[in-house]
């Protein structure tokens, strides 16, 4: 009589995870124009870009490191000129992750990649904060907007950007650093992320993506940070994991960008499941989707069949992705009771 019993047992992972209420913390709005739109905007602002399809552009997303993907990364960027160039693609962004189930992001933009090409640092944050606020009414996304340094510039000019962010303050929840990691290690921007530490801005580094263990204990003591991306390599100092659980450090981990950036060979071999068993608070980002093939839920869907992850521990990294959010207390507890409505329900 084994045809009567229920087969709800076996535990379908595409299924279970595109409802799962879930928050994006890692996210480059760079990162996430897809090659169609970047052929209308280089169409509408009259900008030549190097390709002659979209075609040949995802062929041209063959990355051996970070560095590979900065160089094409900043020169899409180009296209992006117009404060309604910078609405379209942050509404675009939240339209592909509403159908996720993304409820909340908190994305990163890379001011200095555009001032340094003459366009307004207002421009920027208006273009972007239209996008953030049209994807709230029309999509129910709630966000926050991430001001990250380009850590391969100077300090100084980490700070030259700070005082143009001065009159825009209120429309940032932090700061991140980004770029090409290794060379630049934290300590380089230890006064800039003290000045905006007094400005009342949370913190978030990337550190341990390439660079070495050494990078993360920086990104801890010198910038002080209150999460950070990626920190993959901090797996090969047991003291540092062992401080990073017991502090509860929320690291925004991207499988997809680590597969495409040569961080990891193969996803089989990702740290994730070691970085469960370790008691860290990790979470699944995306990174710069349009550039490493896949949004959230294709991170989390490809990662679990890749490394064998349970239902509770997908459970476990939606519900860290709410707890490491810069959202005040009331609506994380709005969001977890979303997850526990639907895994009750599912
Ligand atoms: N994965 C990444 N690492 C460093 N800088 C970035 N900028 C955009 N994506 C990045
Ligand atoms: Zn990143």
């Amino acid at each position: 009589m084994t045809d009567s019993l229920p087969s709800a047992s076996v535990f379908d992972i595409e299924t279970f995870v595109a409802k799962l209420p879930k928050a994006e913390l890692h996210l480059h709005i760079e990162g996430s124009l897809e090659p169609e739109l970047m052929f209308e905007l280089a169409q509408r602002n009259n900008v030549a870009i190097p390709f002659d399809s979209v075609e040949a552009v995802r062929a041209a997303y063959d990355f051996s490191n970070l560095q590979d993907f900065l160089d094409i990364y900043y020169a899409g960027a180009n296209v992006l000129l117009t404060a309604r160039d910078f609405e379209d693609l942050t509404f675009a962004y939240f339209k592909r992750i509403a159908a996720d189930n993304v409820r909340h992001a908190e994305i990163f933009f890379d001011p200095q990649t555009h001032t340094d090409r003459g366009v307004a640092f207002e421009t920027v944050v208006e273009g972007i904060i239209a996008g953030m606020n049209r994807a709230e009414a029309e999509l129910g996304v709630t966000s926050g907007l991430i001001l990250s340094f380009l850590r391969h510039l100077p300090e100084e000019a980490a700070f030259a950007t700070l005082e143009m962010a001065k009159p825009y303050l209120d429309r940032f929840i932090g700061v991140g650093l980004d770029s090409s990691e290794m060379g630049h290690p934290p300590s380089k921007f230890e006064r800039v992320f003290a000045a905006c530490r007094e400005l009342g801005l949370k913190i978030c580094a990337h550190a341990g993506e390439e660079g070495p263990p050494e990078y993360v204990h920086e990104a801890l003591d010198l910038l002080k940070i209150d999460r950070m991306d990626h920190g993959n390599r901090a797996m090969e100092d047991e003291a540092l994991v062992a401080r990073l659980a017991k502090e509860q450090m929320t690291l925004t981990v991207c499988p997809l960008s680590n597969l495409k950036l040569c961080v990891v060979k193969d996803l089989k071999d990702h740290p994730i499941p070691n970085m469960l068993a370790k008691g860290l608070h990790v979470t699944l980002n995306s990174d710069d989707p349009s550039y490493f093939g896949g949004y959230v839920n294709d991170n989390y869907i490809q990662l679990a069949k890749a490394v064998g992850l349970t239902r509770e521990q997908i459970i476990q990294m939606a519900r860290n992705s709410f707890e490491g959010s810069f959202l005040p207390d009331e609506k994380k507890a709005q969001y977890l009771a979303e997850i526990d409505a639907y895994v009750a329900a599912n």
